[in-house]
């Protein structure tokens, strides 16, 4: 009879390890001395010291031949939010999560630590310092916030003490830094078709961003602390820069610091938001005849014009977390990393 081999809790496998999240994720492993293993459709980059699996998480024969001998698992893989193809979301979102789970119990993992997103209860309508019990959100504003609510329910309910597999989510909220290909990047592809004149709302409403290095920090953490007799089994974590920040004041920073002008023309918040989801509705009549991409999608309005912040209490108490760079240095290494996105570049 084959004997298994008891992994080393330093060898691990990051899936979307190839992603903006996954990439800085798989860097700090490396620094702490872990052996990593990525597994993505894709291979964006080299790295001494990390084996690369290429295949579709859907796959589990693929799966396993990246988690042999693997004890920690970081599944941070999702479609794009802004896709509208609701079968990709459910196909990897949640039908990929189930193979997953049922690949690392079976390559024995010992742990799995989710990239959920605070998303999972936002419902656009404004969350002032929520914590981890408000329920997840009955009308989803999308469906890569509905998959993600249904993903984090089959991450917590497999965690079992009885067969060694402890598993935990993550909620982060707003994720930006260098190499971030969303935000930064679509900010100033509005800026320079001269759509961000308009500040939705008076700009009153706060917001959590959150930089990539406090959330991989948060990851870890996470995976150090998950033992059977600690809090962290089953349960999901916000993590935050614990700095929310007025939604147009985070973006004006941004914009100016490229070199574009900060909005200043105030719009109605239900003038906007109207306006926007008649042009999905447009937009999903004309499909069959011409592809249309809005800027002003219903979520992004509705994250542009209400508060959404979190409260990271939890994570503080139990995994010791506080986030390592503050707001105001987050955004100017942010800034300073996208020389070729400057005005005039
Ligand atoms: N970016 C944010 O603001 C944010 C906020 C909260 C939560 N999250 C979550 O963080 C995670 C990472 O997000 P990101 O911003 O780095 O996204 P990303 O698109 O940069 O990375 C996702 C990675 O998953 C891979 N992937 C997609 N489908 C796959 C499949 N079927 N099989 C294998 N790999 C697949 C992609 O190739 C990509 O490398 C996601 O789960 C996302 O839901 C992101
Ligand atoms: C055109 C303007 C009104 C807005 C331009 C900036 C937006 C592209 C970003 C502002 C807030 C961002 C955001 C996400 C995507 C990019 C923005 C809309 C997420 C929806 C991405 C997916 C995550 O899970 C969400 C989360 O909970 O963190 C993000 C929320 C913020």
């Amino acid at each position: 009879m084959a004997t298994r081999v008891r992994p080393s809790s330093k060898r691990c496998a990051v899936i979307g390890g190839s992603g903006f999240l996954g990439r800085h994720l798989v860097e700090r492993l490396v620094d702490r001395g872990y052996t990593v293993s990525v597994f993505d459709i894709r291979q964006a980059y080299e790295l001494p010291g990390v084996t690369f699996h290429l295949g579709d998480l859907c796959d589990k024969q693929a799966l396993l031949s990246a988690l042999k001998e693997v004890s920690v698992v970081f599944h941070c893989a999702s479609p794009a939010p802004g896709s509208d193809d609701r079968s990709l979301f459910q196909r990897v979102n949640v039908d990929g999560t189930r193979t997953v789970i049922q690949a690392c119990l079976e390559a024995g993992v010992q742990k799995l630590v989710l990239t959920s997103s605070a998303s999972v209860v936002f419902e656009g309508t404004d969350i002032k310092n929520g914590k981890e019990d408000l329920p997840y959100a009955k009308k989803p504003i999308d469906y890569y916030t509905a998959t993600k609510i249904q993903q984090e329910k089959l991450v917590l309910e497999a965690c079992s003490k009885e067969k060694g597999f402890l598993t935990v989510a993550i909620r982060p909220h707003g994720i930006f830094g260098p190499r971030d290909p969303q935000l930064v990047p679509i900010l100033v592809d509005s800026a320079r078709r001269g759509k961000m004149k308009f500040i939705i709302g008076d700009g009153s409403n706060l917001v959590d961003f959150t930089y990539v290095e406090n959330v991989v920090h948060g990851h870890i953490l996470a995976a150090e602390h998950l033992k059977a007799d600690s809090p962290l089994c089953a349960q999901a974590y916000h993590i935050t820069n614990d700095e929310p920040v007025r939604f147009w004041d985070f973006m004006s920073q941004v914009l100016v610091g490229l070199g574009y002008s900060a909005p200043r023309l105030h719009l109605p918040y239900a003038l906007v938001y109207g306006l926007s989801l008649l042009l999905w509705l447009i937009t999903l009549v004309l499909r069959p005849l011409v592809q249309i991409k809005p800027t002003f999608t219903p979520m992004r309005v509705a994250l542009a014009g209400t508060h959404h912040y979190y409260s990271c209490a939890r994570a503080k108490q139990d995994l010791g977390y506080r986030p390592p760079v503050s707001l105001q240095e987050a955004i100017t290494r942010t800034v300073e990393s996208y020389p070729h996105l400057r005005q005039g570049a």
